[in-house]
């Protein structure tokens, strides 16, 4: 895989100027969490609450928003926090957002493939991009709910339905692959974990996890062994955590990191900030899949 194949979020960008901006201030931003009672939605909203490119934050789940809303609320940071409980209230949950992060869904339990997940999620996140592609169609969306690599096709048949699809803005999630690989990678070759960069292309599941050690940087001389180890470790990785919870949910914590850094690499995006890339399951045109995980530098 080639090392130009790089998609940034920057060429999201709205013009300078757009929604308040100054050069003393950080323009507006809403960000709407779906599911943010949830195990990764509860982390998730503390996570954008701390983030100081969010100036609302909307918390919406089918129950217990209240209490979230009310706890992370109260932490002294620039965002208003508001909960939003139930069907009734998703519409002005989503109404002006500009990114939507959706953790919605049921979680996997030992024994589980993410693909055993697909009837009960595919159904949540197609009514949750209905209502986005109503209240808020411009948002960038960052899909998290499992089956990755199905859910985020589903929002696009949803929204291209709608008539509200824009590629550039809809992102699976990928970003725990790349934590993952980061941290096996460190611990392996030895070096400052802070500094490693390795990117995670090809999908959200087993063997479509596809970490490019060769591109790891700081550069390690590490043994095919050790590659082959290191690669089984990450596509394995939901998979370790799930057994370890054993039978209570699927990573959590580490997701919420994942997500939050994912989110934030948006809001740069939107607010102009040059040169910044993740890795995320996009649609593409890198090989014959209509959608596969990689960076690439858009030109628009
Ligand atoms: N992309 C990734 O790397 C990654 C990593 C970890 C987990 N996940 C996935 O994230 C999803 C959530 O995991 P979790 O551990 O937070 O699960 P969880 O069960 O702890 O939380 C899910 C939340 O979604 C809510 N929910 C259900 N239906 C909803 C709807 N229609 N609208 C709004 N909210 C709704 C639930 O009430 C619950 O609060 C799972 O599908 C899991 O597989 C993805
Ligand atoms: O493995 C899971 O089911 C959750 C998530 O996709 C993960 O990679 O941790």
């Amino acid at each position: 895989m080639r090392s130009s194949v790089l998609r940034s979020v920057k060429t999201l960008a709205k013009p300078a100027g757009a929604r308040g901006y100054s050069s003393e201030s950080v323009p507006d931003r809403k960000v709407a969490v779906l599911g943010a009672a949830g195990g990764i939605g509860q982390p998730l909203a503390l996570l954008m609450k701390l983030n100081p490119l969010v100036s609302r934050l909307a918390l919406y789940d089918i129950a217990n928003t209240p209490g979230v809303a009310a706890d992370v609320g109260h932490i002294n940071t620039r965002s208003e926090v508001a909960g939003y409980m139930g069907n009734d209230q998703l519409g002005q949950a989503l109404e002006d957002s500009d990114v939507v992060i959706i953790p919605a869904g049921v979680p996997r339990k030992p024994g589980m493939t993410r693909d055993d997940l697909f009837n009960i999620n595919a159904g949540i996140v197609k009514d949750l991009c209905s209502a986005i592609a109503k209240y808020c169609p411009n948002a960038i969306v960052n899909m998290i709910s499992n089956p990755v690599n199905s859910t985020v096709p589903i929002a696009a048949e949803v929204f291209k339905k709608a008539g509200t699809y824009n590629e550039k803005k809809l992102f699976g999630v990928t970003t725990l692959d790349v934590v993952r690989a980061k941290t096996f990678y460190a611990g392996k070759a030895n070096v400052n974990v802070a500094e490693v960069n390795v990117p995670v292309v090809g999908g959200h599941a087993g063997i479509t996890i596809l970490p490019l050690f060769s591109q790891a940087t700081p550069k390690a001389n590490l043994a095919d062994e050790d590659i082959k180890a290191l690669t089984k470790r990450t596509q394995d990785g939901g998979t370790e955590v799930v057994e370890a919870k054993a039978g209570k949910g699927s990573a959590t914590l580490s997701m919420a990191y994942a997500g939050a850094i994912f989110a934030d690499a948006c809001l740069k995006g939107l607010n102009g900030v040059p040169d910044v890339v993740e890795c995320s399951f996009v649609q593409s045109t890198v090989t014959e899949l209509p959608f596969f995980a990689s960076k690439r530098a858009w030109k628009n």
